[in-house]
Formats: C-alpha cells, sequence, structure tokens
C-alpha cells in the first residue's frame, strides 16, 4: 500500500537561492532569493514577473542543465531542489545521466542552439541518437515526423536544416526535440516568445495533450500572463528574486498588495475589455467585406429542389425496389 513517505512530489524546492557571478569580477549576483514551492506530478505552474525578477534564472536552474566554462549560467547558493526524486543542487553521477531524458528544457533561445550540420529530423532525434545510436531508426522517424507536425510545421520540413529555417520554425524544432524524450517534467521558457501568433494555439494544444496524456508536469515562465493563462491559471509571482504572491490568477490579483500586482491587474482588465472606437469598427468592416460574399444568399425555392433531390437520391441508393419504382415512373411520365 502506498504511504505518504513513497509519494513522490515532482518538484521540491525548498528555501532555493540562486545567482550569477558577475562578468569580469567574482562577485555573486543574487536572482533568486530564498524560494519555496512544490509540484505535484502533472500539475502546471506559470512563474511570472518582470524583466530581471529571475525567472529565467529559475527555469535554467530547474532544467538541471549545467554550462560549465560558462559565466553566463547560473547556480544553486542555498537551500535544496529536487525534481522528480533527482538532488539538483548535488546530482549523483547517475541522476546527471537522467537529467535531460526526465526534464524537458526550451530556453529562449533553443531554436538558436539547434545543430547546423545535422538535418531537422537528426536534431530532433538528437537526444535519442546521442544516447543510443542503435535505437530503432523507422520508430524514431515516424516520433520526428509526428512532432514535426504536431508543432505545425510541414513534413518537409525534416529533410531541410535549420539554417533554412526562420527564427520562429527553428524555435518549433526545439519545441519538436524537448518532447522527443517524453519528460516527465517539462521547462519553457516564454512559450511564446518567437513563435508567430498562428502557430502558437497548435503549440499550445500539443502542451495541454501531452500533460494531459502523460501527466507531465509543466513550468512556463514568462512576463506575460496572457501567455500561460490558457494553460494554467495557477501562477507563482516573481519580484526582484522574491516571491511576491502564489495561487490562482484571481487570488494573487484580487486586492493587489504590491503595485507590480496592481499593473498585472490592471493589464488584465485592459486585455480583457473590448476597445471600442477606432480598432473595433475598422476589424468589423474589415471582416464584413471579407464575409460579404462569401455565401450568397439562400433562393428558398432552389434550397427545397435540393433537399427533395438529395432526398430521393439517397433513397434511390438504399431501396432498390423504390429504385425501380421511380424508374418505371420516370419512364410512364416521357
Ligand atoms: N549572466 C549574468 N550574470 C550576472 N547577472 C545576471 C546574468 N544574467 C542575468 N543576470 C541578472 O540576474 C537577475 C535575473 O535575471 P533573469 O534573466 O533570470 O530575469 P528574467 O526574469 O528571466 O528576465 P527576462 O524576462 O528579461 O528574461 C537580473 O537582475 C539580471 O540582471
Amino acid at each position: 500500500m502506498a504511504t505518504s513517505a513513497d509519494h513522490q512530489r515532482a518538484v521540491v524546492a525548498d528555501d532555493l537561492s540562486i545567482s550569477y557571478i558577475e562578468h569580469g569580477s567574482n562577485r555573486k549576483h543574487e536572482a533568486v532569493s530564498g524560494i519555496s514551492f512544490e509540484l505535484e506530478p502533472g500539475e502546471i505552474l506559470g512563474v511570472v514577473g518582470t524583466a530581471g525578477s529571475g525567472k529565467s534564472a529559475l527555469g535554467r536552474i530547474l532544467s538541471g542543465r549545467r554550462r560549465p566554462g560558462k559565466g553566463e549560467w547560473p547556480f544553486i547558493t542555498g537551500g535544496t531542489l529536487e525534481v522528480v526524486g533527482m538532488d539538483l543542487r548535488h546530482p549523483s553521477r547517475l541522476d546527471r545521466r537522467r537529467i535531460d531524458l526526465d526534464i524537458g528544457y526550451l530556453a529562449q533561445d533553443s531554436g538558436d542552439q539547434l545543430r547546423n550540420d545535422l538535418t531537422v529530423a537528426e536534431n530532433i532525434a538528437e537526444p535519442i541518437l546521442s544516447r543510443d545510436r542503435t535505437f530503432d531508426r523507422k520508430r524514431l522517424g515516424r516520433a520526428a515526423a509526428m512532432l514535426i507536425d504536431a508543432v505545425d510545421l510541414e513534413l518537409g520540413m525534416l529533410g531541410k536544416f535549420p539554417f533554412e529555417l526562420s527564427r520562429g520554425q527553428r524555435q518549433r524544432v526545439a519545441f519538436a526535440q524537448a518532447l522527443i524524450v517524453e519528460p516527465s517534467v517539462l521547462v519553457v521558457d516564454e512559450p511564446a516568445q518567437g513563435v508567430d501568433i498562428i502557430a502558437r494555439p497548435a503549440l499550445f494544444s500539443l502542451l495541454e495533450r501531452i500533460n494531459v496524456a502523460r501527466n507531465c508536469t509543466m513550468i512556463l515562465l514568462s512576463h506575460d500572463l496572457r501567455a500561460i493563462e490558457r494553460l494554467t491559471k495557477n501562477v507563482l509571482v516573481l519580484d526582484r528574486g522574491f516571491v511576491l504572491a502564489r495561487g490562482t490568477i484571481d487570488e494573487v490579483l484580487t486586492d493587489p498588495h504590491h503595485a507590480y500586482l496592481k499593473r498585472m491587474r490592471e493589464a488584465r482588465e485592459y486585455a480583457l475589455t473590448p476597445l471600442p472606437g477606432l480598432v473595433e469598427r475598422e476589424t468589423l468592416a474589415a471582416m464584413d467585406l471579407v464575409a460579404d460574399g462569401l455565401f450568397g444568399d439562400p433562393d428558398p425555392e432552389q434550397l427545397g429542389a435540393d433537399a427533395e433531390r438529395s432526398a430521393r437520391e439517397q433513397l434511390v441508393s438504399q431501396r432498390a425496389e423504390f429504385a425501380r419504382f421511380h424508374t418505371d415512373d420516370a419512364e410512364e411520365k416521357e
């Protein structure tokens, strides 16, 4: 029988602090200061905050990735962080191998990190092939094709190279690459960034489906509440590295005690209020222009005749005797 001791949370951050080493000096700059939160498997958390509030630092640390030798990568300077049972402050050698498979990470610049010497298909498959060269190529090909379709790109893209794609298309390929290993936790820094507005619904619906089908835990980091609102109401608001609020969007924005929360509420109300005036009138006029002539006005007599013909055709196809009778009837009339 499962006891509460067996119950594994997907993410447990306890008094977590994250710092960068400032360029040109050895001074630490604390980007995230003593934050705590927990996530159950399958939960989706939106982390929102202004520029510089520490979202990307948190995303990088949650991803478990390390970029040794790169000054821009932050590190944990206080507290603990556990993701699907792995201690990300002091990962074991085994956990270091597991991290890339268990935690998917999509950074704002992941599209630019794709390898230009590999095709799109090879890039998508790379997280698997780099570990197992003998992996069933047919299965992998099918998975890559399904993912490229799921991120709303044409299958023809699979044979292209990243440098032949637009920035937004590359970011969508990176999405597919992050998902090929079927991670149990997915960290996405600015999910809508660089992805054109037409492709966004496909991406968001993909994230929704993955969350439901695989119980994938997700952390979506964004400065824009609207970008994550479709996927979750559960948010953590950061301000200069500290947690300003945690709860549902409504809880956080009801009676906001902080200037930033007040501004968030105003921005949300503004976004939800349809704009009377020029923009809307123009939009409506443009829609009318498009709508006019899309469908001609229906002619009631013609509609009646069409309906009768289609009912007859259906009967003729379904009942042989009616077909005979109907044909005889028609011949008699001639
Ligand atoms: N490489 C770095 N070295 C030193 N400090 C950094 C570095 N990168 C970011 N910072 C600082 O760390 C803090 C948090 O930055 P972070 O990039 O995490 O913010 P953010 O909320 O993701 O911002 P944005 O929305 O603009 O991406 C900021 O004060 C920033 O100036």
